[in-house]
């Protein structure tokens, strides 16, 4: 059966660490890997990093640019290079690529989400393997993903793929980082969130010299990735063909398994797809009402307004420490809401002079977290 798969691969895979030139039996592997899986009939997708480890090692830097400006210019120079390597490798094997560079704001729009999820398919029904990256060159810091674990998460939650496969420096998931807990214990399975919140695994810092965000962006992908029925796999890059293997059932690496009932397309966009610009604090009694009856959220269980936001934007409900619950489309602006939070909605009309909404998130636009 087809099925559609989507492969991240990071700069720390890509690149020889010690010297930061790409790692071509790597990346040769992994063609071959992709091509095989191509030819098996399944969808697949790459989520390639290395645009600004390929642009250092070519312009002849020995480490991650910090300033932003020049970051975006190496980036341009290595997303190049890199596209070249892969279209030189697969070509040789027939199989047709695409370059598809995305930023945050591709996915906030609704419209040019949809957008994004047509272009994919066309792609997947012509056959090609689309080559994803984020647009680090145009990206503003305000609106990127930041990281290409949580890119690839998005573009597996859009076009609902059946797996994702994070490919990094080590072989799996640990109770905490392996290079500094040398006794760390490896983690094959997480069969909820819940699980993994009980594992209270330790991600230590940024990760390795090259790559963005370490396991704590791996993670998140993977949450974002199971809500949507996608089942993930933290795996070692430098042996590709082990995909084959995981998806014949071998147990290799660290895997998510999806929930059993996947967010809806549209929560999926509104959890994740938007960026949240405010946060509501709620009192308990909301907080249950929302978690443990899925009611809709009323102004009455506010307790406080943080942000500057519109009307139908999404905002974080968090609880009086906040920690985040949930996220929803508010039917208020932040001002409004500032004078509205904590009243009964009948009182609302007079207030703001105007009969609103009756629920400040309606629960058909609210998503737990
Ligand atoms: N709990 C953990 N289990 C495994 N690896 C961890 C953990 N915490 C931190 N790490 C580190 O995360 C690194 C991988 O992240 P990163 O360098 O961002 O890779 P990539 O370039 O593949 O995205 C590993 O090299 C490892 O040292
Ligand atoms: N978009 C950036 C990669 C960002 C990133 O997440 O890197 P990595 O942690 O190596 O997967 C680039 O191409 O260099």
């Amino acid at each position: 059966m087809t099925k559609t798969i989507v492969v991240k691969i990071g700069t720390s895979s890509l690149t020889q660490p010690e010297t930061g030139q790409l790692a071509l039996s790597t990346i040769a592997t992994l063609t071959e890997t992709l091509c095989y899986l191509r030819h098996q009939g399944h969808n697949v997708i790459l989520v390639s990093s290395g645009a600004v480890g390929v642009g250092c090692a070519r312009l002849g830097l020995t480490e991650r640019p910090k300033a932003i400006a020049l970051k975006q210019a190496v980036a341009a120079v290595g997303q190049g290079r890199l596209m070249r390597i892969y279209d030189d490798l697969f070509s040789t094997l027939e199989q047709p690529i695409a370059q598809v560079l995305l930023t945050r704001a591709d996915l906030v729009q609704r419209s040019r989400y949809l957008n994004a999820y047509n272009t994919f398919q066309e792609l997947l029904g012509l056959g090609v393997i689309p080559v994803v990256n984020e647009n680090d060159t145009v990206a503003v810091e305000e609106l990127k993903f930041g990281d290409n674990d949580t890119l690839s998460a998005l573009v597996a939650s859009l076009v609902e793929a059946d797996w994702l496969f994070l490919l990094t420096d080590v072989d799996r998931l640990y109770s905490a980082d392996p290079r500094t807990v040398p006794d760390a214990r490896p983690i094959s399975l997480i069969s909820n969130m819940k699980e993994l919140a009980e594992l209270q695994i330790q991600t230590g810092g940024q990760g390795s010299q090259w790559g963005t965000g370490g396991m704590v962006t791996k993670i998140s992908a993977a949450r974002i990735a199971i809500a949507a029925g996608v089942r993930t796999v933290i795996t070692q890059g430098r042996f590709p063909r082990n995909i084959e293997k995981i998806i014949q059932g071998e147990a290799i690496g660290t895997h998510f398994q999806p929930q059993p009932e996947p967010t809806s397309a549209r929560k999926r966009w509104i959890a994740y797809g938007l960026v949240p610009t405010g946060k509501l604090y709620l009192d308990d009694g909301a907080i249950n009402a929302i978690l443990q009856a899925g009611k809709s959220l009323l102004a009455a269980g506010i307790k406080a307004v943080e942000g500057e936001f519109g009307n139908q934007e999404a905002v974080q409900l968090c609880d009086r420490h906040g920690n985040e619950i949930a996220r929803g489309l508010v039917n208020y602006n932040s001002e409004d809401l500032q004078k509205i939070c904590g009243c009964h909605s009948r009182d609302i009309a007079g207030i703001l002079g105007y009969a609103g909404a009756e629920t400040v998130i309606h629960r058909d636009n609210l998503v737990l977290i």
